[in-house]
């Protein structure tokens, strides 16, 4: 399914106009604040915008919310929790998917029962997207998902993505890493102040 934004901006960045293949993978890189997590919040429909946003040919603005939230996930730099454990984060029936991504990052198993306080922020930042690859989105919006890890889990994350590629899922992927933009990214766009893309 493919992405197409066409003059996304708010008050503070865009517009934006740009599309992504079904399965392909935009790499954002740029300095910071310049407007990166914007984009991608403005995408998610999280943040006030305008302009317009299509996906698997559908305007988002005609899809009811829920719809959207079920086509898409945004994982953010800095990942939500909610209760004590970290298991409590995940419905019963992802009991056997959750442990089988989680060996693919190289966490234990064992880390579900442990509780979320005690978790590093790598740990969290894996964790955040297991808890969105569950759903099955079709479009991920990652906000620098390896920012905290080292270079063998990275690798990890990078593999797993490039899965879900393979199965059609498309990407945007927000990095400071200008290998792993090039590595990623079939896409590249680069954040200037201001808001304004180069490729
Ligand atoms: N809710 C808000 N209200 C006002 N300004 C905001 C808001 N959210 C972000 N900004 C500002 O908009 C600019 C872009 O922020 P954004 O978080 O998108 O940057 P970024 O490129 O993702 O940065 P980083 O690489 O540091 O994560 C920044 O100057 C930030 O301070």
């Amino acid at each position: 399914m493919s992405l197409f934004v066409e003059g996304l901006h708010n008050h503070l960045v865009g517009p934006f106009t740009f599309d992504v293949p079904a399965g392909g993978c935009l790499a954002v890189t740029g300095a910071s604040g310049t407007g990166k997590t914007l984009l991608l919040r403005m995408i998610a429909d999280l943040d006030p915008h305008e302009g317009r946003v299509t996906f698997a040919g559908i305007d988002r603005a005609t899809l009811p919310a829920p719809a959207w939230r079920r086509l898409t996930a945004l994982i953010p730099a800095r990942s939500g929790w909610w209760a004590d454990t970290i298991g409590e984060h995940f419905a019963p029936e992802h009991e056997v998917e959750k442990h089988a991504l989680a060996a693919d990052l190289l966490l234990p198993g064992s880390l579900f029962d442990r509780p979320i306080e005690e978790a590093s922020t790598g740990e969290r930042q894996r964790l955040a997207l297991i808890r969105a690859l569950l759903a099955e989105p079709r479009l991920l919006l990652l906000d620098e998902p390896t920012a905290s890890l080292d270079p063998v889990s990275t690798e990890a994350v990078e593999s797993m993505i490039a899965r879900r590629r393979a199965s059609g899922t498309t990407v945007v992927w927000i990095t400071h890493d200008a290998a792993q933009a090039s590595r990623v990214g079939d896409l590249a766009l680069r954040m200037l102040p201001g808001g304004v893309l180069a490729a």
